[in-house]
């Protein structure tokens, strides 16, 4: 299996998450295992409300599981890190801020300042093929270069694991397959951990080395699948007849738990 023989970056170990809801309790996550590894590509999708948002919020540690930990490194991850970076739908940017400030912002965290930091946001802003852009604010840039700005600044911040909650949801056909492309390119070259939530199953299968299915709620892990289609991969991957069974496959266990949901 992808993966299995590397070290172990992130554990999740028996987590349950129950919220305190209007109507009373819900539990959102139930028993949820799982070993993410050093430099593993893991991509989860599921039915809506299944609670993927909730793990990936407790792996970052914005929020504490009812029972059960995370250990990142090891180490039980009780609030944010710098090791772990988020990058969220929603671009998160600083409205006042030039592009090139968005991502020396990160870079100032790392305790790099300056002229320096001006130079490396801009190898940093170079790499998502912004660099012209640098000058600009967040206000004059569309959906997608917005996005590639939250990606460049969350790479800025050099975090050991990206975790990504359907950064490209709100953008168009063309501008996500153009990010899949960058941010494929960019993981082959810097190899970080990655947890990558998506509705998209065509973009769990191009990007990931192992695809999680959750049940529908309370959330757990139905099934994991491997990727078993080699790098680097293009869009041409997509008319593979590998591709289409692994689609077909996730794509009918996503929609079982679509059907759980509406019961
Ligand atoms: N802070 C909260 N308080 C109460 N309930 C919450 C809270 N956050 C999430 N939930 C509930 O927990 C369940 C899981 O939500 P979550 O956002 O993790 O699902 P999701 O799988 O990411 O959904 P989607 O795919 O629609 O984004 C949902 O029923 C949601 O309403």
């Amino acid at each position: 299996m992808a993966g299995e023989t590397r070290s172990v970056k992130v554990k999740i170990d028996n987590v349950k998450m129950i919220f305190n809801t209007r109507k009373g309790q819900m539990t959102a996550l139930n028993g949820v295992n799982l070993d993410i590894h050093e430099n593993e590509f893991i991509t989860v999708v599921g039915p809506s409300g299944c609670g993927k948002s909730t793990l990936l919020n407790i792996i970052a540690g914005l929020l504490q599981p009812s029972s059960g930990e995370v250990l990142c490194n090891g180490q039980k991850v009780e609030g944010v890190g710098r090791e772990r970076g988020v990058v969220f739908q929603q671009y998160a940017l600083f409205p006042w801020l030039t592009v090139k400030k968005n991502v020396c912002f990160a870079l100032e965290m790392r305790g790099i300042k300056g002229a320096e930091a001006e130079k490396e946001a801009m190898r940093y802003l170079q790499m998502v093929d912004l660099e012209k852009f640098a000058d600009h604010y967040p206000k004059e840039l569309s959906g997608g270069m917005k996005q590639r700005v939250a990606i460049a600044r969350a790479y800025a911040a050099e975090p050991e694991i990206l975790l990504m909650d359907e950064p490209f949801g709100a953008l168009d056909a063309q501008t996500r397959t153009q990010l899949q492309t960058d941010l494929l390119n960019t993981w082959e070259k810097k190899q970080k951990t990655c947890f990558f939530i998506t509705h998209d199953v065509e973009e769990a299968i191009i990007l990931g080395q192992r695809c999680v299915i959750m049940s529908a709620r309370p959330g757990r892990i139905k099934k994991i699948i491997d990727i078993d289609i080699p790098y680097p991969r293009t869009q041409e991957t997509r008319m593979s007849p590998r591709f289409n069974e692994l689609k077909n496959e996730i794509w009918g266990e996503v929609y079982k738990e679509y059907l759980e949901v509406r019961k």
